[in-house]
């Protein structure tokens, strides 16, 4: 459909923002470009990588090193020479993206792959007011939002789930998924092989616990002096996935309920002349590539490799990390993008699913399902890059009554693939864009000052740049511009227990929290509390107060259906329990996690899976979009209702 006239106006006059020029960015800048905007401002920290180029169509291969905000630019003014186009190769989150920078802009719109860089442009469009909006995409589902300051909710009034996390025993002892083995293989052995040897790791633990060993824990993962690498590679193999098994057995209360696992020795199939002589030719015959795949002449990532296959890889990626990458080795982190490590994370995963019974995996499904990926679809980039684009033009005409939520379904429901809903309004009780306090329960004889900083404020409140006041006295604070007796009182402070700091934190004080970049401020109310639940409540402190969904509002329909009546919570527990349930957990995760933001998302799904029989319960649909996705148009639009 062409672009009315004032809608040309509109776009041709304005100033845009586009955060992200990865897969939805690159869709997004074209159709911006070929719809008419003329001032298009692009912020991207990443360079090009090959594994961007099947679905990023503004890059090619000799592209690949080089800022994505830079090519991207050039790239369409190839087709659109005459238009402005300004990128920063920059993080959005560095200081000169101030309130001011974000103020220039009519629009700001979000193609962006994670939480913590969404919500720092959530804070800075509230304090610019300026409207934003939101995608995400995964796989063949997508969502676009409208975040208007006071017109609709922002991005952070419902609490978003929280990445899956797992019981540390399931883990360390008691895998059930191939999902379990993965995060052992890389958070634990991974991590304790190749990582920051000073870091804790259950790993030590599981290895403590044998009482009967005359090794210390520090030793077994340690090389000895006169051990070659391949005698070094054994002695680990054997230990986790032999010894550390026999360890587990002798407990046997663990195994009543469950199938007892079986340990694995190397010498099971690899006699050790053997394994030390094709370990050394194969490693030093293929001198340029790193990758024990390659060294082994195996090809197809897609293949499950045998038990034996496995046990040389495992073998194999040990020695070529410390062959090749010996000074990467103490600050190597698990990256889905390290062909090595992803070959070593996918051995050690298998090896350990066969000791419990558990199917192997292809390196590919391995890959997926350690990097948390779902495979990604270009088509549902363009689509979400076109609904962003429909967004953006009503918000330069302020045309809020038009402003739809939309989600991009799998599979049709209903016969719509793309199912638009009126946006929330904004939750009152959003510590982001209200004034709403905050509620923590601590108990502040134990809980330092760097607790409340490191676990509340920066991971839970998402501030890079906090500032921290009890009534005039400041607690702590960061900035370059401090002075030395600054910094070093606010270093004593962060060791100091809550209740002990010269202007005590006890039960009934209200803290100020600030960020002076976000320029976000908010109260926090604690409460003493003396005990907490080691295993649900690990931190040792609780933050509430704006996950409730606006109490005011249930009297009207749509919110108190979408919005309110199937609370956060309760959206959240069904996720969790979807997971658990289901083998494909890590497809849910990553969908729950970024894109679909509110507490519809049970409504929606059970309308996917074609369960709603009617469309009353469900979100809002617009009767005008729906012409447009129908093919007939038999849904009962009197049971509709608005929000005025
Ligand atoms: N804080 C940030 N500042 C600037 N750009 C960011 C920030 N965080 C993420 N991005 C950019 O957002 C884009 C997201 O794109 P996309 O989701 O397609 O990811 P990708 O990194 O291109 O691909 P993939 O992760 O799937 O390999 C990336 O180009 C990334 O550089
Ligand atoms: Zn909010």
């Amino acid at each position: 459909m062409a672009a009315s006239h004032q809608q040309l106006q509109a776009i041709k006059k304005s100033k845009v923002l586009m955060v992200g020029a990865g897969g939805i960015g690159c869709e997004l800048l074209k159709t911006l470009a070929l719809s008419g905007f003329q001032d298009i401002h692009i912020i991207d920290m990443d360079t090009i990588e090959v594994s961007n180029l099947n679905r990023q169509f503004l890059f090619r291969r000799s592209h690949v090193g080089q800022s994505k905000a830079k090519v991207a630019r050039d790239a369409v003014l190839r087709f659109r020479p005459r238009i402005n186009i300004t990128p920063y190769h920059a993080n959005v989150k560095d200081p000169e993206f101030n309130v001011d920078f974000f103020k220039q802009f009519n629009v700001v719109l979000n193609g962006l792959d994670n939480l913590d860089a969404r919500r720092h442009v959530n804070r800075l469009c509230l304090a610019a007011d300026v409207p934003l909006v939101e995608s995400g995409t995964t796989g063949f589902l997508g969502q676009v939002a409208v975040h208007v300051k006071g017109i609709s909710e922002c991005y952070e009034c419902q609490p978003k789930p929280t990445p899956k996390s797992y019981p540390v025993c399931t883990i360390t002892s008691t895998p059930s998924k191939f999902v379990h083995c993965i995060v052992w293989a890389k958070e634990l052995l991974f991590a304790k092989l190749f990582g920051d040897k000073s870091q804790d790791n259950d790993l030590n633990v599981r290895s403590s616990d044998a009482t009967s060993s005359s090794q210390n824990t520090e030793d077994v993962f340690e090389r000895r002096v006169a051990e070659d690498l391949g005698q070094y590679g054994r002695r680990i193999y054997d230990h986790v996935f032999g010894y550390n098994i026999e360890v587990a057995l002798s407990n046997e209360e663990t195994w009543k309920s469950r199938n007892r696992p079986k340990p694995i020795y190397s010498r099971d199939f690899l006699p050790e002349k053997l394994n030390k002589q094709n370990g050394k030719d194969s490693a030093i015959a293929n001198h340029s590539s790193v990758s024990a795949m390659a060294s082994l002449g195996l090809k197809n990532p897609q293949e499950v490799w045998s038990l034996l296959e496995n046990t040389r890889i495992f073998l194999e990626a040990l020695e070529l990390f410390f062959a090749k990458r010996e000074k990467d080795i103490g600050s190597l982190v698990f990256d889905k993008d390290d062909q090595l490590a992803v070959e070593f994370v996918t051995a050690a995963a298998n090896i350990r699913a066969t000791s419990f019974g558990i199917p192997m995996h292809s390196l590919f499904d391995a890959k997926g399902i350690a990097g948390n990926i779902v495979h990604a679809v270009a088509t549902t980039n363009a689509i979400i890059a076109g609904l962003i684009t429909i967004e953006a033009i009503k918000v330069l005409q302020s045309n809020s009554n038009r402003y739809r939520m939309t989600y991009c379904n799998e599979y049709p429901s209903r016969k719509m693939l793309l199912m638009p809903v009126k946006p929330f309004e904004p939750n009152k009780s959003c510590y982001v864009c209200s004034e709403t306090p905050l509620l923590l329960e601590v108990n502040t004889n134990h809980s330092k000052l760097r607790d409340f900083v490191e676990k509340v404020v920066k991971s839970k409140l998402g501030m890079s740049l906090p500032l921290i006041m009890h009534g005039t006295a400041l607690l702590y604070e960061v900035g370059d511009d401090l002075e030395e007796d600054e910094v070093a009182n606010y270093a004593a402070n962060l060791e100091k227990v809550l209740a002990e700091l010269s202007s005590p934190v006890v039960g009934g004080t209200v803290l100020t929290v600030e960020d002076l970049q976000q320029e976000l401020k908010c109260n926090i109310n604690i409460k003493h509390r003396d005990e907490f639940d080691e295993e649900k409540e690990p931190d040792g402190m609780v933050l509430s107060g704006w996950t409730g969904a606006p109490q005011t509002e249930k009297d009207n329909g749509n919110l108190s259906v979408a919005n309110g009546g199937s609370t956060s919570s309760t959206s959240q527990s069904t996720i969790q329990k979807t997971e658990e349930d289901d083998d494909d957990e890590i497809k849910i995760i990553t969908t729950g996690v970024d894109i679909n933001p509110s507490g519809s998302k049970r409504k929606l799904s059970e309308f996917s899976k074609g369960k709603g029989k009617t469309i009353k319960e469900g979100p809002v649909i617009d009767e005008e979009d729906l012409m447009v996705m129908l093919d007939d148009g038999d849904i009962d639009t009197t049971k509709k209702k608005r929000l005025e």
